[in-house]
Parts: structure tokens; sequence; C-alpha cells
């Protein structure tokens, strides 16, 4: 890997960033975004609802601790949030190639550059970070030779490219629980079967609604919630019936298309670990770990439902719940992985409504 060997950042206004390739030497593009977190790049890089997006680590060092070994334990990586990288680049300001951690056992550029993802170091993320959060979210190319297309995830199917493609079963607690993955991270899988749990991960577009189950986890993912239209169709039966519902970020999203209301992209969304949120109608709140350009527009839910946490900086819905039934949903991740684990009792909360049924 040839550190000094140039590469840029071009953006859909036609602004460019120069800097230096690290990672994988080559051309990609996609959805430029940027995430404020700290640290946590093994889990973002493998968390499948970044599918498609060339993220900026507005933190300023990137890369010191190095990469975990994968290790799978009882089908799931331990890790990392999936078994692979989903981004389709990395821009950073300063790239540290040299690491150090306990169980790290090769650097972010090599792990990058295995996987095949280009990567652009040297670039003034906190300029480019203000002008997409004036401009909101842009197309990307990170160049380093010649010219590549425009590629936009959201025009897309991202979920199909990130689900399962056939059932798996984990565990052997007394109750069941589908997980209709979407492109779900590991830790939700692990945050459940924590809990005592059968899981069955089923497809995004598969039709559960005949098999016999006590709850329904529907998973984060990438994209536009909007496109799920089979997705979609089965929570709206679902829902028909009275059996605990939870859903998680893109599934926070398609639970309320489900019921009716309306979803719409935020300017350029929200990504870190330190977004607080409300529980409405009380004075608690708590720091969450979010990954969003989508939002519920919450004018549009039906009566039935309600707005069940706010975030605090804009005033953005982040969790809807249903008013009679034992449905509710959130645009945050309890899960974490990265980012605090502060609200990881709501999945006690799901359970309590799987056995209160
Ligand atoms: N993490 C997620 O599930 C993201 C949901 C959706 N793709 C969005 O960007 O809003």
């Amino acid at each position: 890997m040839n550190q000094q060997q140039k590469a840029k950042l071009v953006l859909e206004d036609g602004s460019v960033f120069t800097g230096y390739s690290f990672g994988y030497t080559g051309n990609t593009s996609g959805e430029v975004v940027f995430n404020t977190a700290m640290n946590g790049y093994p889990e973002s890089l493998t968390d499948p609802s970044y599918f498609g997006q060339i993220l900026v680590a507005t933190f300023p060092l990137v890369g010191n601790y190095g990469v975990p070994e994968p290790n799978p334990l009882g089908g799931i990586e331990q890790n990392w949030e999936s078994s692979m990288i989903h981004i389709k680049g990395l821009v950073v300001c300063e790239y540290s190639q040299n690491y150090s951690h306990w169980n790290a056992n090769k650097s972010l550029g090599q792990w990058l550059n295995e996987n095949k993802i280009p990567a652009i170091s040297g670039i003034d993320t906190r300029k480019l970070t203000k002008q997409l959060r004036e401009k909101g979210c842009m197309l990307g190319k990170i160049i380093v030779d010649g010219d590549t297309d425009w590629y936009d995830p959201n025009a897309d199917n991202p979920v199909a490219h990130v689900s399962v493609a056939k059932p798996i079963t984990y565990g052997n607690g007394k109750k069941t629980i589908v997980l209709v993955d979407c492109g779900v991270k590991n830790n939700i899988l692990r945050c459940l079967l924590r809990r005592d749990v059968q899981v069955i991960r089923v497809p995004f577009n598969y039709n559960f609604l005949s098999q016999q189950f006590d709850g329904v986890l529907i998973s984060n993912g990438p994209g536009d919630p909007k496109v799920n239209i089979e997705t979609i169709e089965n929570i709206r039966r679902l829902i028909e019936m009275d059996k605990p519902v939870m859903g998680i970020c893109l599934g926070n999203q398609l639970l309320a298309l489900a019921s009716g209301a309306n979803t719409y992209k935020l300017p350029y969304g929200h990504r870190g670990h330190n977004q607080p949120v409300r529980l409405k109608g009380t004075d608690r709140c708590f720091v969450t770990s979010q990954n969003h350009g989508f939002a519920i527009e919450p004018s549009t839910l039906s009566e039935e439902w309600e707005v069940m946490f706010e975030n605090l900086n804009d005033g953005t819905c982040e969790g809807i719940r249903h008013k009679a039934k034992p449905f509710f949903a959130v645009q945050f991740h309890p899960e974490a992985s990265g980012g605090p684990n502060d609200t990881e009792f709501l999945f006690d909360e799901f359970i309590n409504l799987i056995d209160n049924k």
C-alpha cells in the first residue's frame, strides 16, 4: 500500500477535496454521510445499514486501535456487526496505520484493502461535514485514477442485498421471536438471545404470518424505507394480530408506514453515539446510538399511535407506540454496538410484553 498515493473526494455539488488513498487503491461512489462517534469503526463499517454509503468520520484520528479478528460463536460473529464491511468508502482526517489494542490483529487499512474498500485520508472533515450539514447529504465519489459512475443507494433496493437468504434459527428459549432481517446488526441477535428466547431470523420478504411465534422484531437496515413494499405489506397484516412487535430504526419506519403514516428524508441524518432523546411525556432522557437518514412524520400517525421518543436536538420523532396493542418501535439503537447501552432495557420491555400475553 502506498500511503502517499493521491486521491480525491468529489461531491455531487462539484466540490473536490484532495487527500491520500489508503485501504484499497481504487475508485468508488455512494451517498456521503457523516458519523460523529469517537470510536466504533469496526462496528460501523460492518453495520448493514451503511450499505451503499461513503462514511465520513468526524473524529479526527481513525485506525489507532486496529481491527479485531473475526470470532464467530453459535453462528454469530462476536466482534463485528455482520460478517462483512458494508460501506462503499471511508473518509478520514488522519489515518493511523500504527495500532495498538489487545484484540487487534490488523490495521484498518489492511482490512479495507482485503475487502476492496477504498478510503481517503488527509481530508478536512470539519469543512466537509459543515458542507453536508448546510446542503444535506450528497452523492460522492472517491477517485484515485480516471472516473466512476455515481451510485445512489436510495434509488436501489439495498435491503435485498443484506438480508439472509433463508430462515435461520438460534437459541432454544421457551418463547419464539421472529426477527425480520432487513440487514440486522449482530448485537440485536445477541441482546435477544441473552433473554432466553428462540429467534427465527427470516428474510426481509418472508411470509412468516402462518408460523408459530410469540413476538416479532423488525430490524434496522439500509436505504429508503418506502421501497420495501413486501415487508410493509407483511407488517400491515401482522398488526392486525395482537402479538407483541418491536421495531428498530428501519423497523420503526416500516412499522409506521404499515400503520399508514409517512416517512421523509432528513437533510443529513443522525449518525453518532451521543444523540439525546426524551421519553415523551416524561423528563427521562437517554443518550443513544443512532444511524439513520430518514424519520417518521409524526403528524401523519393515526389516532391509534403516539410518539414515544423525541430527539432533543431537533425535535424529530425517535420512536412510536400503539396506544392499545403491544407494539412499539425506536429510531435509535437500543443494542448500541457501538455506543451507549443505556436503552438496552427496551429489549426487556419487549420480552415483558411477550411474557404478559
Ligand atoms: N439504521 C437503520 O436502520 C437506518 C434506517 C434507514 N435506512 C435510514 O437511514 O433512516
